[in-house]
């Protein structure tokens, strides 16, 4: 089986940190990672300001001093999910994912998250497997409405 390790280059688009506009709740962020760190909070306040932020590097940053929502290490996955499924709503981006085919996504990385992707050869790769879940997904409904 193919497998597209590292999200860069022609597979950057992948990455949370690419552009796509992604609207929660009424708000605009410029990037999945600016949504995701948002979504940390219920503090409308600090949700507003990750969403200004230039870019999602700091929007990471600010995501990691945010008033933690209860529970959230529990409902992470979900809103990953959730964020996730709204880019790849976009045309053209569903149309990158699905032309991936059936390659395994590996969000090999090199800044020691274990968690969200691999490094060193070692992680869970959550946002790969997410990926692969929306991917699927999309394949889902196409063969549906064939
Ligand atoms: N740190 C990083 C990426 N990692 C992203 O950061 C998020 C992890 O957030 P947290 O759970 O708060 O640690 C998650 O969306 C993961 O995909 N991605 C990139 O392209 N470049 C980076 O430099």
């Amino acid at each position: 089986m193919t497998e597209i390790r590292g999200f860069r280059g022609q597979y950057a688009f992948l990455s949370n940190f690419e552009p796509a506009v992604i609207r929660v709740r009424g708000v605009r962020y410029p990037t999945v990672e600016h949504a995701f760190q948002a979504c940390k909070t219920e503090n409308l306040a600090e949700r507003a300001v990750i969403a200004g932020l230039p870019t999602p590097a700091e929007a990471r940053q600010a995501g990691q001093q945010v008033t933690l929502r209860p529970g959230w290490d529990d409902m992470k996955e979900e809103v990953m999910l959730a964020m996730l499924r709204v880019k790849f709503r976009q045309p053209d981006l569903r149309e990158r994912l699905l032309a991936t085919g059936d390659a395994a996504l590996v969000e090999d990385n090199a800044w020691r998250d274990r968690y969200w992707g691999v490094y060193r050869g070692q992680g869970l790769n959550r946002l790969g497997v997410l990926l692969m879940q929306v991917r699927e997904e999309i394949l889902a409904v196409q063969l549906q409405a064939a």
